[in-house]
């Protein structure tokens, strides 16, 4: 019995860390997925152990189920946050494997994963395969659609599921299920982000492009091609501590941040309008990148003002307005990954000419398409 899932990074378009103290956000999927394979063990594998392969980095992490089993008294099979209780038992765990040092950001992503496998699918051997499209730790939501692919897989095998065909095989789940699968996945994210606001794994698991408040959900085709390009900086970050450091600013300085958090608000909305406007309507699509320009560059301005900026961040801003183009950085910050948008009348060499430009850098620069659909099951291929 096997299974194989696939979630899609995102960008977030405006509005992160804002978004976890209440304001609207915009986010996309983009077409980098994760992809997990689940397979439970047979009689005749003789397996009595929980086995984790993370493909990009040649780790294999293995536990008996005896101990997975006593670990976890007890566990709830509806989506559930992980208890203090529970959250020592899996640093007791995750202690054990002897992480490389080099490696010790994939322990948040390895608790996440004995949360949530034990928590849906109990004590049962398996060898679990991670892949993933997505750079880890560049804001381009790694850890959502680890959690989001994670869930869907393990939920796939649990009665009642309903799914719809979609394509080679690929199949996606019925709105029932498909929440569920998130639910699963905001709890996995909690793990590994502390504070999220859910807004990666919603558009992981549900696709397109999404306006997002906590609580409220509206999704939307964009009328405007949004060619982004994504230029990844290559500095390691953790989101868990960035939104940690927006809190501490906040709490430092309430006012001022509520006004800033205000501000990503209307914002948000109105790129919101913008994308949901018809074109042609009053406005042509060049009126609209232009409009969509304006507000990257005042949103990545609320960005520095949260302190989630970093030097190589504004070196990618200098570049790119060399040649008059808007960048604002995307996800956490801090390092990560900068968006530019690239309009639909720029000419191929001035694109080449500035990806050439960051790339001496020592950035990485690709372009990937945006807005695609949401997490898929596929039951019928083998890794
Ligand atoms: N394929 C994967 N396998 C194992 N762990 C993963 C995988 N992808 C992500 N993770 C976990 O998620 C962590 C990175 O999450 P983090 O939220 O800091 O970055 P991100 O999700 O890439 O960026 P952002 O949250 O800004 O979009 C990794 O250090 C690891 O613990
Ligand atoms: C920084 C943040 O706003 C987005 C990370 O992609 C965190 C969150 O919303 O959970
Ligand atoms: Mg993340």
């Amino acid at each position: 019995m096997e299974v194989k899932s696939r979630a899609p990074g995102k960008i977030i378009l405006s509005g992160e860390h804002a978004v976890v103290h209440g304001s609207t956000a915009v986010a996309s999927s983009i077409d980098l997925y994760t992809y997990v394979s689940l397979r439970f063990s047979t009689p005749s594998d003789d397996q009595d152990s929980l086995k984790l392969q993370l493909k990009e980095t040649a780790l294999e992490f293995s536990w008996p189920i005896t101990r997975i089993r006593a670990s976890f008294p007890q566990l709830s099979s509806t989506p559930t946050s992980c208890s203090v209780e529970n959250a020592k038992a899996i640093a007791a765990l995750v202690q054990d494997l002897n992480i490389p040092e080099a490696n010790f950001g994939l322990a948040s992503g390895v608790s996440a994963f004995l949360w949530l496998y034990s928590s849906i699918q109990g004590f049962k051997p398996a060898t679990v395969l991670v892949t993933s499209e997505l750079p880890l730790g560049s804001g381009l939501g790694s850890s959502a659609s680890f959690c989001v692919a994670l869930a869907a897989a393990l939920l796939a095998y649990t009665d009642s599921v309903s799914f719809h065909v979609n394509h080679q095989g690929w199949l996606s789940f019925g709105e029932k299920d498909l929440e569920l699968v998130n639910q699963w996945a905001f709890e996995g994210e909690k793990i590994i982000h502390g504070k999220p606001s859910g807004i990666d794994n919603t558009v992981s698991a549900y696709g397109n492009i999404i306006s997002f408040k906590l609580g409220s959900l509206t999704h939307m085709k964009s009328s405007v091609p949004l060619k982004m390009l994504i230029t990844n900086t290559k500095v390691g970050r953790n989101t868990k501590a960035l939104v940690a450091g927006v809190g501490e600013r906040m709490l430092r300085h309430p006012d001022i941040m509520a006004f800033v958090f205000s501000a990503v608000d209307s914002l948000s909305n109105e790129l919101t309008s913008i994308l949901k406007s018809p074109t042609p309507d009053e406005l042509s699509v060049t009126e609209k990148e232009q409009k969509i320009e304006e507000l990257m560059e005042m949103n990545e301005g609320l960005l520095q003002s949260m302190g989630v900026s970093h030097a190589t961040i504004q070196t990618v801003l200098q570049t790119t307005l060399k040649y008059k183009l808007a960048s604002k950085l995307t996800g956490a910050g801090g390092g990560g990954c900068v968006l530019t948008l690239l309009p639909t009348l720029l000419s191929g060499t001035v694109v080449d000419k500035v990806v050439a430009e960051l790339e001496s850098c020592g950035f990485q620069c690709f372009i990937a398409g945006i807005g695609g659909g949401g997490v898929e099951i596929n039951f019928g291929v083998s890794s």
